[in-house]
């Protein structure tokens, strides 16, 4: 089946600045897919080359099977991308906007999947208020809206939720999901990691314009280790190095160890009690997506 998304040693360098150095990566039809990475990693001029906003030094974009270049029509219309930046027409109602947008697709009559949109994106009741008038989560579900009009198979949503209250999160989600299950391939970018680990079935990590990490979710959780323990001292000790190599973080006081059988666990407290640890507080745990995400970081 032809992939939802095709990216193929994509470099993009802005000045002396190399936003990206060499993208591979393929998305298959129907996944949910997430690209993670700290700010300035290059998630946006990604997604701004695959829209063709922006035009990659070198390599090749696919959306499905359509160059984004060399196709950009057909392309375009394959794909729905809400924009991290909230941009809008500040004149026109959301109505207005989606009808407008319909129209930029060539879509005469689309009232009714505007209506269903507008229902689902909890935006019925604000369908005529000028775009302006709406709280910044109303006017991201606007553009989440804008980016549906033209039902494309592959969306692509960088950073959906931020400024999004807790209850419209979740409804934002639902309604995405929805999409998802529908036949809709959907790709995240995200720095709420638990949103990730929840939503993603795959994972992308970039870092410096490179991906560093690309793995099913399940898979990158257990990179470090299977379990946690976590371990919270009265003082700082200094561990021997066998026991500091299991740990995968250090945070107020409180040390967290990873290993792969409960039988580990004795073992690890007999060290930090030989390494003259008093042991405070204690808990079991299983790694997650963030502890996974600063440890490939911190890798590469
Ligand atoms: N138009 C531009 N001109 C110059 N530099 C740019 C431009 N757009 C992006 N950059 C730089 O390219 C790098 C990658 O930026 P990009 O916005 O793609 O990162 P990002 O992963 O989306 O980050 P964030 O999580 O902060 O949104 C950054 O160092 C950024 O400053």
């Amino acid at each position: 089946m032809t992939p939802a998304i095709r990216i193929a040693g994509v470099t993009k360098r802005f000045r002396s600045l190399q936003a990206l150095a060499g993208v591979d990566l393929e998305v298959a039809q129907g996944e949910f897919f997430g690209l993670l990475g700290p700010n300035g990693a290059g998630k946006t001029t990604l997604i701004s080359s695959l829209s063709g906003l922006a035009r990659p030094d070198s390599g090749t974009l696919e959306v499905m099977g359509h160059d984004v270049v060399r196709d950009y029509r057909a392309a375009r219309m394959a794909l729905g991308v809400v924009p991290q930046e909230l941009v809008f027409d500040p004149f026109f109602s959301v109505r207005e906007m989606l009808v407008l947008q319909s129209g930029y697709f060539g879509i005469k009559k689309n009232d009714a999947w505007i209506d269903e949109i507008l229902h689902h994106l909890d935006l019925t009741t604000k369908a005529n208020a000028n775009m302006r008038m709406l709280s910044g989560g109303m006017k991201r579900r606007a553009l989440v809206a804008q980016a549906l009009v033209h039902r494309p198979p592959v969306i692509v949503l960088d950073e959906p939720t931020a400024g999004v209250d807790v209850e419209l999160r979740q409804g934002l989600w639902t309604f995405i999901r929805k999409l998802n299950q529908d036949g809709h391939t959907i790709v995240l970018t995200t720095h709420y990691l638990e949103e990730a680990e929840t939503l993603c079935g795959r994972i992308a990590m970039l870092k410096a314009g490179r991906i560093v990490a690309l793995d099913t979710t399940a898979n990158l959780l257990q990179r470090f280790a299977s379990h946690l323990l976590q371990v919270k001292l009265a003082a700082p000790v200094a561990l021997p190095p066998l026991l500091a190599a299991k740990l995968l973080r250090e945070a107020d006081g409180g040390l967290e160890f990873g290993f792969e059988h409960f039988d580990d666990v004795a073992d690890i407290l007999a060290g930090v009690r030989a390494a003259g640890g008093s042991i405070v507080d204690m808990a079991l745990g299983k790694p997650d997506m963030e502890q996974v995400f600063v440890g490939i970081m911190n890798q590469n």
